[in-house]
């Protein structure tokens, strides 16, 4: 686990301030659009085009997780190609070791992903994360920040593929936004906040935050399907790649063990009716969830053992068709409603 200093790969943790984890800003931030006109806030923007960009993610992470849902969900497959990195990552970071996992490197058959954002910049600094969206044709990164990926894969290659499924619709940007705001520092991020903090008192403030949030998610999924109401968005595939993770992985190996997932009846049947949702089961990967987490932090798992359990049963019946939902938003819908 390391990062890079002006082009140097330095095996080194996150500096921590009181004990407390700090996740480090995403450095790549550009767009790519329909016909390359600037993104959003006026941000440089290549065009969408078939095979001419390539994704690495590792099936671990749960902030990559949220892109390989919107290629399967976009129908972006035979568009974007995906490297997967090891489930492992130790000194060298992650690697494209196959022994652990990995696909291996399908551009250019790297041994390590540092070498992939050294190709972006000989002296890059910064940590060495995935998800991240390159661009062969220009041989760099496109954008490394999750959240930003998503929202291209949302509707940049739509003329290409045809689909009209929007998971950030328009009418209900603002709730989005304000879900995403309060959802990522508390479950997202705070199952990390929980797990690598150094001290008592970090970790207590992580956890208390974390089941403050999920009980009012779960208060909230009592009343409708889905976060934002009856369509399903791109708040819930947030929610879900930490939810899906949180039984197997959060609640034992980052202590966050007030409640499973699984003791929540709202938010569990939710958990299970997106899991079961056409294409989602087969992007969790619980052998590269489970092997990565417990494996690679020896800092809080020192002996690297990956226990056997749990028994999830996500295939289990749900019972979310009590609430009224309409699925995914389509661009049609708004036309037909407008
Ligand atoms: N804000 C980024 C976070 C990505 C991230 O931190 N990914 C983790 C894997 S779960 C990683 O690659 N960590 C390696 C490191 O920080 O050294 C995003 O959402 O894309």
């Amino acid at each position: 686990m390391g990062l890079l200093i002006d082009g140097q790969w330095h095996d080194r943790w996150y500096a921590s301030r009181d004990g407390r984890f700090e996740r480090e800003h995403s450095k790549r931030h550009n767009w790519i659009t329909r016909d390359g006109s600037p993104g959003p806030g006026g941000k440089p923007a290549s065009p969408a085009e078939a095979g001419r960009y390539h994704l690495y993610v590792s099936l671990a992470c749960p902030w990559a997780h949220r892109t390989l849902i919107y290629r399967k969900l976009k129908g972006l497959e035979k568009l974007i190609d995906v490297s997967v990195v090891s489930w492992l990552m130790a000194e060298n970071g992650w690697t494209f070791d196959k022994a652990t996992g990995s696909s291996g490197d399908a551009l250019d058959n790297l041994e390590f992903l540092h070498q992939r954002y050294t190709r972006d910049d000989s002296g890059y600094s910064g940590r060495v994360t995935v998800p991240l969206l390159w661009d062969r044709e220009r041989q760099c990164i496109v954008n490394n920040e999750s959240s930003e990926i998503i929202r291209i894969l949302n509707s940049a290659f739509d003329d290409l593929t045809g689909s009209h499924l929007d998971f950030y619709p328009e009418p209900l940007r603002g709730e989005i936004d304000a879900l995403n705001a309060r959802i990522y520092p508390a479950i997202n991020n705070g199952v990390y906040r929980a797990g690598f903090a150094t001290t008592q008192e970090a970790y207590e403030e992580a956890f208390d935050e974390l089941f403050r949030e999920l009980d009012w998610v779960e208060r909230r999924l009592g009343k409708q399907r889905y976060l934002t109401g009856e369509y399903l968005t791109e708040a819930d595939w947030r929610l879900f790649t930490t939810a899906v993770r949180f039984d197997a992985v959060y609640f034992g190996h980052f202590k966050c063990n007030l409640r499973r997932i699984e003791d929540y009846p709202n938010l569990s049947n939710w958990l299970r009716e997106l899991y079961q949702w056409p294409g989602i089961a087969e992007t969790v990967d619980f052998t590269h969830i489970k092997s990565h987490y417990y494996a690679s932090h020896r800092q809080i798992n020192g002996n690297g053992i990956i226990p056997k359990g749990p028994a999830l049963g996500l295939h289990r019946p749900h019972d979310r068709e009590r609430l009224p939902g309409r699925g995914i938003w389509t661009r049609e819908s708004v036309k037909l409603q407008a």
